[in-house]
């Protein structure tokens, strides 16, 4: 692997995205990947062709040690990034070429080194203890010793911002050291992250005036500006951004690659990525939080689930005319998708785009929306909620709607309920169980079934099946894969009344549906409900269609 230029990629050398979720974003707090693991990272990030992946710190870290062991063995072939590995400088006193750290660096095989140095006075004088001069010939050995071995190198000034403001000649002073040797990008570093956008485009152009360098920026997320600190430095003539995938990093993080990528190309039209890799973007951020083991944030700017989830009446009843009124770009164009939530917020313009995900003709329904409106919001008042809850949604809606004929298209549930008790028994052994028997209409028979299971939910399930299945065989299928529950004090001071939400599955589709009861049993019972009628209405239009 000798790559030391982004290849594939539209700006070539002259543009660098780098990224740093296996060394940075390691860091963040959590986060803990093996060495194969960091495989899967970095052929994640070549395939939405990033310029750089920095893989990690060989030497310091044994898994890191084995990545690029593994990478140089042919376990990594990447297609358009360059592979890096981040370390320190030569110590104090010390010669680069026998530093045991700089020889891993060397050891790693990377045809590319990131270099980290201090360019802060305080902190070459008080954490390294040293010189100004000392701290400028770490950079200037290290470099040149890196270079003369075939090493492109870049040079991480840490604290860049800090330092500048206090020591202007001190911090640059680093920076010349790095160049004068060979590296051939400085990055500002932003490290402790309290910078915002502003003194950033002002520090970053005074450098690139002053110095002529070729100037990366690596900002963290301190102040919650790293994205806008990142997009600021590249306008202020930054050619080099540091990012991590998710913002993943110390503390509260790193800028997020997917956003500063996204800001790049959608508004400043700067083509870093290859064309088609721009709509790789979603998935690839969601499959790097499932490596990361972290849910991925839904709030996430252009990535997350509900960066296009729209909710409010009046934004829906704009997007209904034209979705560009209330999408800043595209969501295709991130590879993501935009969404109408229908809660007590909604219009009818709401219900009538919901309607449309949903496949349901609307035209000439608009009683019904405005029924389903009006529902949708008591129900709400009284607990229920509706946003994450399409199914439920879908059988309110159905059942306001009028057929060509007048009468009321009812959705026709699939049986219908007498009776249900469930008991608790704790046992003398300790043991807990729950009983339920149901007592329900179906198939023109009344039936009545027990069973037990270990909670009230479970055993009223099992004993509802058992007596539905000989009459719904398709109901084999369904499986129940998830179950929330929310004790909703707001609504009634010391009353409290419990949301249940439940996802069901058949294997081949997902849905959720809601029940609300002051008794969490009938509140899951009510959700229950739904998902079998919900099934059995699909069903029914396969059969009838
Ligand atoms: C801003 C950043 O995020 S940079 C990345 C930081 N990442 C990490 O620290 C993760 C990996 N780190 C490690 O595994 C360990 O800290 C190691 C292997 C690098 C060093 O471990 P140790 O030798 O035990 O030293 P320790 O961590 O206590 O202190 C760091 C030493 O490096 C020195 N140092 C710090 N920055 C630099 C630098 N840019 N160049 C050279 N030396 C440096 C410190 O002065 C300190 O020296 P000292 O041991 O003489 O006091
Ligand atoms: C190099 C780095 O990670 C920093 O300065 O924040």
């Amino acid at each position: 692997m000798t790559r030391t230029s982004p290849a594939e990629t539209p700006l070539g050398d002259s543009f660098h995205v780098y990224d740093t979720t296996l060394r940075d974003g390691a860091q963040r707090e959590g986060i803990t990947y093996s060495a194969t693991d960091k495989l899967a990272v970095a052929r994640l990030l070549d395939s939405v062709g990033v310029g750089f992946i920095e893989g990690g710190w060989p030497g310091a870290l044994p898994k890191d040690t084995e990545f690029f062991a593994r990478a140089a063995a042919g376990e990594l072939q990447l297609r358009h990034a360059a592979l890096v590995a981040f370390g320190a400088t030569r110590r104090p006193g010390a010669k680069a070429e026998t530093d045991p750290q700089v020889r891993a660096l060397l050891d790693s095989q990377a045809p590319v080194i990131t270099l980290v140095a201090k360019s802060d006075r305080r902190h070459i004088e008080r954490a390294l203890r040293t010189s100004v001069e000392e701290a400028a010939a770490m950079v200037a050995d290290t470099v040149s010793f890196l270079t003369g071995q075939g090493r492109r190198v870049f040079l991480d000034a840490e604290h860049f911002f800090d330092g500048y403001a206090h020591d202007p000649d001190c911090a640059l002073r680093v920076l010349s050291a790095g160049v004068e040797a060979g590296a051939d990008v400085v990055v500002l570093c932003d490290t402790n992250g309290g910078q915002l956008p502003l003194g950033i485009a002002k520090t970053v152009a005074e450098v690139v005036e002053r110095t002529g360098f070729r100037v990366g920026i690596h900002c963290q997320d301190d102040t919650a500006c790293a994205v806008g600190n990142s997009v600021a430095a590249v306008q202020a003539g930054a050619t080099h951004v540091q990012c991590t995938a998710n913002g993943y990093g110390e503390r509260a993080g790193n800028a997020d690659l997917f956003a500063v990528v996204a800001n790049l190309v959608t508004k400043l039209d700067m083509p870093v990525l290859p064309t088609a890799a721009l709509s790789e973007l979603t998935r690839v951020s969601h499959a790097l939080a499932e490596i990361a083991n972290i849910a991925p944030d839904a709030h996430q700017a252009y990535v997350g689930t509900a960066a296009f989830a729209h909710k409010a009446g009046l934004h829906a009843s704009a997007i209904k005319v034209d979705p560009d009124l209330y999408n800043h770009i595209d969501p295709a164009t991130v590879g993501n998708g935009m969404r109408v939530l229908v809660t007590e917020m909604a219009g009818r313009a709401s219900i009538e785009l919901k309607g449309k995900e949903l496949g349901l003709d609307l035209a000439g329904q608009g009683e019904a929306v405005t029924r389903t409106v009006r529902k949708v919001k008591e129900l709400e008042a009284r607990g229920w909620s509706f946003e994450a809850a399409d199914a439920s949604l879908e059988l309110l809606l159905r059942g306001e709607m009028s057929t060509p004929d007048g009468p009321q298209e009812t959705v026709s549930p699939p049986f219908v309920l007498d009776s249900y008790r469930v008991v608790l028994d704790h046992r003398p052994d300790g043991v807990v169980i729950s009983e339920a028997t149901v007592k329900v209409h179906v198939g023109g028979e009344r039936v009545i079934a027990t069973a037990e299971g270990n909670g009230p939910v479970h055993a009223l399930d099992a004993a509802l099946r058992k007596a539905l299945l000989p009459h719904l065989p398709w109901l084999a299928s369904v499986q129940l894969i998830d179950y929330k529950v929310r004790i909703l004090t707001e609504q009634h001071g010391t009353d409290a009344v419990t949301r249940v939400l439940v996802e069901s599955s058949d294997g081949q589709a997902e849905w959720t549906t809601v029940g609300v009861h002051g008794n969490i049993v009938e509140a899951s019972w009510l959700a229950l409900c739904d998902a079998l009628a919900h099934k059995a209405m699909r069903v029914e239009t396969l059969t009838t269609h």
